[in-house]
């Protein structure tokens, strides 16, 4: 065979051979992600998105190329590491020991202290802050007295609950008493009610700009009460002159947020992920990264359906190794038999 006959030969077998992302998300995360724009534009590069049934084995499902996922059942994390020791080779997107790393407020911003970058006029870090594991510790004053008021007390597991969110702002010792634990105590930063979030896909970065908490002065701050809960402000919709505010701040440097995004991504082993960051108000240059979130509401990105979908065609197209084609012709022939060993 000439080798424009090969060529043609291995370019139509390149666009005939379809590609299966198997995806398991709850209910309300396929409602928000899946929808026909990702379907559509993914199924047009030769990639379709199947979803995972988890109260099958997944050997009887797919073949899949590649594995998504966001759930938080313990059970689920054990299939899926099972899955991957008897087939390395199937792209688990993300490995569920880097994505537990996140679940824990204080592990998920151990990785940012460790974070070598290039080096810029900016710099970053995370804010002071303490673990409290019961009550015995939170009035102990020797344990508080590390951090100035005001603090941010974040509850120390982040699992998707809607409790995981709820946070409060406590201005003096007497707000300490309202708390339950484990949690994080964070000092407030003042960062003129802007946060970004940056959102990673793979080697894709996003940076955008939410609305945040208002700074707090040292006057305000003694005319405050003890504490003042609230939860998720980065998802309400500025109005008026708070759009304008968020639309006047500055972005932080893209080259910056850049490295960072690509420092995180490698430490945490991770590819889906947004992480906030905030602009210290009383140092221009410098930054805080106060929160990582796993596989965040991608949908809320502009074209988010083409990161997304070039993203999963670097990963399919990733050269497979001989014993990738062969697992997942294994996986073909069990799932059409239903006859292959029974994963747990
Ligand atoms: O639902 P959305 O679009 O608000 O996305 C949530 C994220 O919002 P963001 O994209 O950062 O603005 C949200 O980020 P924040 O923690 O609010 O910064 C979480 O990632 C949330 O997941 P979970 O409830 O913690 O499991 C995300 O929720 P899920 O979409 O995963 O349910
Ligand atoms: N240390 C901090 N200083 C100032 N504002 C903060 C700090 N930590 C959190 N915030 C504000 O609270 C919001 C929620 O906190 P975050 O840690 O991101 O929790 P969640 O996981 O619920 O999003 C942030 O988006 C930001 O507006
Ligand atoms: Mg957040
Ligand atoms: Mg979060």
């Amino acid at each position: 065979m000439s080798a424009t006959n090969r060529f043609n030969n291995m370019s139509a077998e390149l666009e005939t051979t379809r590609f299966s992302i198997g995806y398991a998300l709850a209910p309300n995360k396929v409602q928000s992600l899946i929808q026909p724009c990702l379907v559509n534009h993914a199924k047009d590069r030769g990639i379709d998105l199947i979803p995972i049934d988890i109260t099958k084995p997944l050997v009887q499902q797919g073949p899949f190329h590649c594995i998504i996922h966001k759930l938080y059942d313990h059970q689920w994390k054990k299939h899926l590491n099972h899955f991957s020791l008897n087939y390395p080779n199937v792209a688990i997107i993300d490995p569920p020991d880097a994505v537990e790393r996140i679940h824990n407020r204080e592990s998920m911003l151990q990785v940012v202290n460790g974070l070598k970058i290039p080096s810029h006029n900016e710099n970053f870090s995370i804010p002071k802050q303490i673990v409290i594991y019961d009550c015995e510790s939170l009035s102990d004053p020797s344990n508080t007295n590390t951090l100035q008021f005001p603090v941010i007390a974040k509850p120390l597991v982040a699992n998707g609950s809607a409790t995981s969110h709820q946070l409060s702002l406590v201005f003096n010792t007497d707000g300490l008493n309202g708390l339950k634990s484990p949690l994080i105590l964070q000092e407030f930063v003042n960062h003129g009610g802007v946060v970004f979030k940056v959102y990673v896909v793979g080697e894709f970065v996003q940076c955008v700009k939410r609305p945040s908490l208002p700074d707090i002065s040292e006057e305000e701050l003694g005319t405050l009460g003890g504490l003042l809960p609230f939860s998720q402000i980065s998802n309400l919709t500025s109005q008026g002159h708070d759009a304008m505010h968020i639309e006047k701040a500055e972005m932080p440097p893209l080259s910056f947020v850049h490295d960072i995004a690509n420092g995180l991504r490698r430490a945490m082993k991770l590819n889906l992920f947004n992480f906030d960051m905030i602009r210290d108000t009383s140092a221009g240059n410098r930054y805080l990264v106060i929160d990582i979130n796993y596989f965040p509401g991608y949908a809320k990105l502009p074209s988010y359906e083409t990161a997304l979908t070039d993203f999963f065609w670097e990963i399919v197209h990733k050269k497979p190794s001989e014993a990738a084609s062969l697992e997942i012709k294994e996986c073909q022939d069990r799932s059409s038999d239903h006859r292959g060993p029974q994963l747990p």
